[in-house]
C-alpha cells in the first residue's frame, strides 16, 4: 500500500493569503487567470463564459493549468469575503437558502425546457406554459438570473445561459438539482428540530429527512424514496450525475496504482461490490482486469432493474454476477479476495456501520481485504478550500438525510476496531484529483476474533 497522502498540506490554506493584502490576492488571481486563458487560447479552446453555447465543463487540463484554475476559484472567493467584511458576509451568507428555493421551483416546473435554447421567449409566453402565475415566475426567474441561470437581455424577454441550458438538456444534472432542492433542502431545514429531539443523532428513522416528510420512527429515507418510483429514479440519476462529476469518477479507483487489484487479477480472484447498484464499478474494473470474477450485490429491486447484459463487452459481462443481498444480514459470498463498499459506510451512523462490517466476518478468509471507498475528512484547513467545503457539506447532507456522517482516518480506524480485533487497519490513500479515499483493512483474525462476530445487533 502506498504512503498515506496526509503528510503534506496539498494546496494553499484559506485565510493565510489574506495576510498579504487585497492587491496581492488580486494580482495572484490575475496571474492564474492569464495562465488559464493562455492555455485555452493556445489549444483553440473556447473561453469560459455564461453564453448559452459555452462549454459546460472544462476539458481535462494539465495539472499546472488545473492548479491555476483551482487558485482562481479559492482566491476569488477569499477576495470577495474580505471585500464584504465579516458582518456583511454573515448577514447575506445566511440568505443563500433563498437561491436554492428559487432554483427548486424553477427546476421543478421544468422552466428551462419550455423554450428552445436557441431562442428567447417573453415572460408572458413563458408564463402561459406553466401553472405558476406571472408575478411568481418573474420574481423567481430574476433571482436565479443573479446566479447565471437564464438572463433577461431586454425587459420581459428571457434567454438561456449555459447553466439554464444544462437544466434543459442534462437529465442527470436536473435530477441532482431536484433531489437536493426537493429532498435534501427540506431535510436540512429540519435538522435543528431533529437534533433537539434526538441529540444522539444515530437513528436512520429520526433524521431531519424523517421530520420533514413525517416518517419519524416509521422508516428511513431509502424506504420512503424506494416506495415512490419517480423519486427513486431521481435519486438514482442524481447519484449518476455526482459520479460523473470532477473528483468522483470511478476511474480514480479503477486506475489507482494502490488498489491492489493487479494481484487479485493475477490470481483470478473474486471481488464483491457490496451495495454495488447496477454494477457500473464492476463493469469498469472487469474491462481493465480480465481475470477477476465480480459479484455485484444490492437489494432485490435494484438487482432486478440492472441492465442485461450489464455491458457491451461480453468478456467483462460474463464475469459479473448480480446477487440480491441485504448487507444488514450475514454475507453470503464466502471466501472472496475483496469486499468493496463504495458510498455505503458514509450512509450510516457508527452502530449501523459496525453492523455492516461485522456481517462480513463469517465470509472472510484470512487475508481478505475490505475496501471502503468514501470521503475521508482531513484536519480542518488541510484540504483545498473548495474541496473542503464540498466534503464538509456532504458530511452535513448525510446528517440531514440519514443521521450519518463522513469520517476521518481515525474514525475509520476506530470503526474497524469496534467491529472486530480481527481487522488490521492498513490506512488511507487518495488518488490525485479525487475527493474519495481508499480506506482498507485486512482480515487477520486472532484467536477469538471470529467468536465476536455479529454479536451486537442492537441499534
Ligand atoms: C449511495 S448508493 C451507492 C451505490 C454504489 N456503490 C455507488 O458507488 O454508486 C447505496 C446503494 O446501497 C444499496 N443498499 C441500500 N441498502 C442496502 C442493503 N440493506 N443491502 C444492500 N444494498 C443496499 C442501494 O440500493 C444503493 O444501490
Amino acid at each position: 500500500m502506498a504512503e498515506p497522502d496526509f503528510a503534506a498540506p496539498p494546496d494553499p490554506i484559506v485565510g493565510n493569503q489574506s495576510k498579504t493584502g487585497l492587491v496581492a490576492l488580486a494580482k495572484k488571481i490575475t496571474r492564474e487567470a492569464e495562465k488559464l486563458e493562455a492555455y485555452m487560447r493556445e489549444n483553440n479552446l473556447p473561453m469560459p463564459s455564461f453564453d448559452v453555447d459555452a462549454l459546460a465543463d472544462f476539458p481535462k487540463l494539465p495539472e499546472h493549468v488545473a492548479q491555476s484554475r483551482r487558485e482562481i476559484i479559492y482566491s476569488t472567493k477569499e477576495l470577495a469575503q474580505l471585500a464584504h467584511g465579516p458582518r456583511e458576509s454573515l448577514r447575506w451568507g445566511v440568505w443563500e437558502f433563498l437561491d436554492v428555493l428559487a432554483v427548486q421551483v424553477i427546476n421543478h416546473f421544468g422552466i428551462a425546457k419550455l423554450f428552445p435554447t436557441s431562442s428567447t421567449i417573453t415572460l408572458a409566453e413563458l408564463q402561459a406554459k406553466t401553472s405558476l402565475d406571472a408575478t411568481n415566475l418573474a420574481r423567481l426567474l430574476r433571482l436565479v438570473m443573479t446566479k447565471g441561470i437564464f438572463r433577461e437581455p431586454a425587459p420581459g424577454i428571457i434567454a438561456h445561459t449555459a447553466a439554464s441550458r444544462l437544466l434543459a438538456e442534462d437529465g442527470d444534472l436536473e435530477a441532482w438539482v431536484g433531489f437536493n432542492a426537493e429532498d435534501t433542502f427540506p431535510a436540512a431545514a429540519h435538522v435543528l428540530e431533529a437534533l433537539k429531539t434526538h441529540p444522539e443523532a444515530t437513528s436512520l428513522a429520526r433524521s431531519g429527512f424523517c421530520l420533514a416528510f413525517d416518517t419519524v420512527d416509521k422508516e428511513p429515507m431509502f424506504v420512503t424514496l424506494g416506495r415512490d418510483p419517480a423519486r427513486a429514479r431521481r435519486m438514482g440519476r442524481a447519484m449518476a450525475s455526482l459520479t460523473g462529476g470532477e473528483g468522483y469518477e470511478v476511474s480514480h479507483f479503477v486506475n489507482a496504482n494502490n488498489n491492489g487489484l493487479v494481484d487479485v487479477d493475477a490470481a483470478g480472484g473474486t471481488f464483491v461490490d457490496v451495495g454495488g447498484s447496477h454494477g457500473f464499478v464492476c463493469v469498469d474494473l472487469a474491462v481493465r482486469y480480465k481475470n477477476i470474477q465480480f459479484v455485484c450485490q444490492d437489494l432485490p429491486k435494484t438487482v432486478e432493474s440492472a441492465p442485461k447484459p450489464v455491458c457491451a463487452d461480453p468478456q467483462a459481462a460474463a464475469r459479473i454476477t448480480f446477487l440480491a443481498h441485504d448487507f444488514f444480514t450475514e454475507q453470503v459470498t464466502k471466501g472472496a479476495d475483496v469486499y468493496y463498499l463504495r458510498w455505503i459506510i458514509h450512509n450510516y451512523s457508527t452502530p449501523y456501520a459496525v453492523r455492516i462490517l461485522r456481517n462480513l466476518i463469517p465470509a472472510l478468509k484470512p487475508g481478505a481485504r475490505v475496501i471502503i471507498n468514501d470521503h475521508c475528512l482531513r484536519e480542518p484547513g488541510r484540504e483545498n478550500p473548495h474541496d473542503e467545503a464540498v466534503m464538509r457539506r456532504m458530511d452535513i447532507v448525510m446528517l440531514a438525510l440519514l443521521n450519518a456522517q463522513e469520517r476521518t482516518e481515525a474514525e475509520f480506524r476506530e470503526l474497524f476496531r469496534t467491529a472486530s480485533d480481527g481487522f488490521v487497519f492498513k490506512g488511507v490513500t487518495r488518488p490525485d484529483g479525487c475527493r474519495m479515499s481508499i480506506i482498507e483493512a485486512l482480515w487477520q483474525p486472532k484467536n477469538g476474533s471470529v467468536a465476536k462476530k455479529v454479536s451486537d445487533q442492537t441499534l
